[in-house]
């Protein structure tokens, strides 16, 4: 048997599991890493070709494990992306009431998108964080790990032997997570017109009007951002890098130029791809920023340097 090219956030009955099966033209068996790290360090050894994981939940925001695993070590690149629905059912080992239920087991992620359900009908109960919600059901699978409950999908919980204490115990039904496809450096998948691109800006100094300065390059350009947040560099406390998706691709001019106005700025740059959004949302392109407009403004430059082109 040929060994898995692609793998994800496992164990089977992840939520990136199950975002994995919708991608569907993904060769073979994919493997399960227990946690984004040991995944992402996978790809970078050349273990497999890529990996999926979550990287951004509406609830919850970023997913500081993979933001940072991007950011730091061995270049990775971003290819897809894909967002699916998530909901939250309450899984216990048959014969175990929900009033029995004193020790609850899952994703920080999950956790944190349950907290009002906990409170209201769980208020006693401590809540341990694993590495994902399918592995919080395999522990309350075996009775002498001590957990009564574990929070996750209903994939993960029946696979386990469990059976749902609860159903449907997310404070906001309409959550949703993204996950991103991440392989080694590789060429950027071609322009679809409804792309985003991800990357990470390292400041050259912290000072005031550092960030206005790097928003003000994609501002000025018509760039929109569909998500920016802060992370720690790991040097010194109060330091800190901004993790930003903008709406376009590295071949849209107004990318390129805000991409170049910030490695001017900057102290470092680390572009993570420019890929198809799983939406398909189209941007709107200000007045003065399409390609055509950048290209008209070069010719022009370069009349006024050589009047006589
Ligand atoms: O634990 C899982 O099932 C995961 O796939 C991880 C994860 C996350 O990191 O946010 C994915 C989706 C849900 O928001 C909760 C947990």
């Amino acid at each position: 048997m040929t060994p898995p090219t692609h793998g994800y956030l496992g164990p089977a009955g992840t939520f990136t599991h199950q975002a994995l099966l919708t991608l569907g033209d993904l060769p073979g068996e994919a493997r399960p890493f227990p946690s984004v790290p040991a995944a992402l360090h996978a790809v970078r050894s050349g273990e497999v070709e890529a990996v999926l994981v979550p990287i951004e939940n509406s609830v919850e925001g970023g997913v500081s494990a993979t933001l940072d695993a991007l950011t730091h070590g061995e270049p990775l690149t971003i290819t897809r992306e894909v967002v699916i629905d998530v909901q939250f059912d309450l899984y216990v080992r048959p014969g175990t009431a929900l009033e029995d239920v004193r020790e609850v087991i899952t994703h920080p992620h999950a956790a944190a998108q349950c907290r009002g359900w906990l409170d209201a009908h769980l208020p006693g109960a401590s809540v341990t964080e694993r590495g994902s919600t399918a592995a919080a059901a395999v522990a309350v699978a075996d009775p002498a790990s001590g957990f009564d409950a574990a929070i996750c999908a209903p994939v993960a919980g029946r696979s386990q032997g469990l059976v749902a204490a609860a159903v449907g115990i997310a404070d906001n039904p309409d959550a949703q997570t993204r996950f991103v496809l991440v392989s080694r450096p590789a060429p950027v998948p071609p322009r679809t017109g409804a792309d985003k691109t991800t990357l990470v800006c390292f400041m050259r100094v912290d000072r005031s009007g550092a960030l206005l300065e790097i928003l003000e390059q994609f501002a000025s350009r018509g760039v929109n951002l569909c998500r920016i947040e802060s992370r720690p560099t790991r040097t010194t406390l109060g330091n800190y890098c901004f993790s930003i998706d903008a709406e376009g691709h590295l071949d849209d001019a107004r990318i390129a130029e805000a991409l170049m106005g910030l490695h001017r700025i900057c102290q470092d740059v680390v572009f993570l791809g420019s890929y198809p959004r799983a939406d398909a949302v189209l941007p709107s392109v200000a007045a003065g920023h399409a390609d055509d407009d950048y290209a008209e403004a070069a010719a022009w430059l370069a009349r006024l340097r050589d009047p006589a082109r």
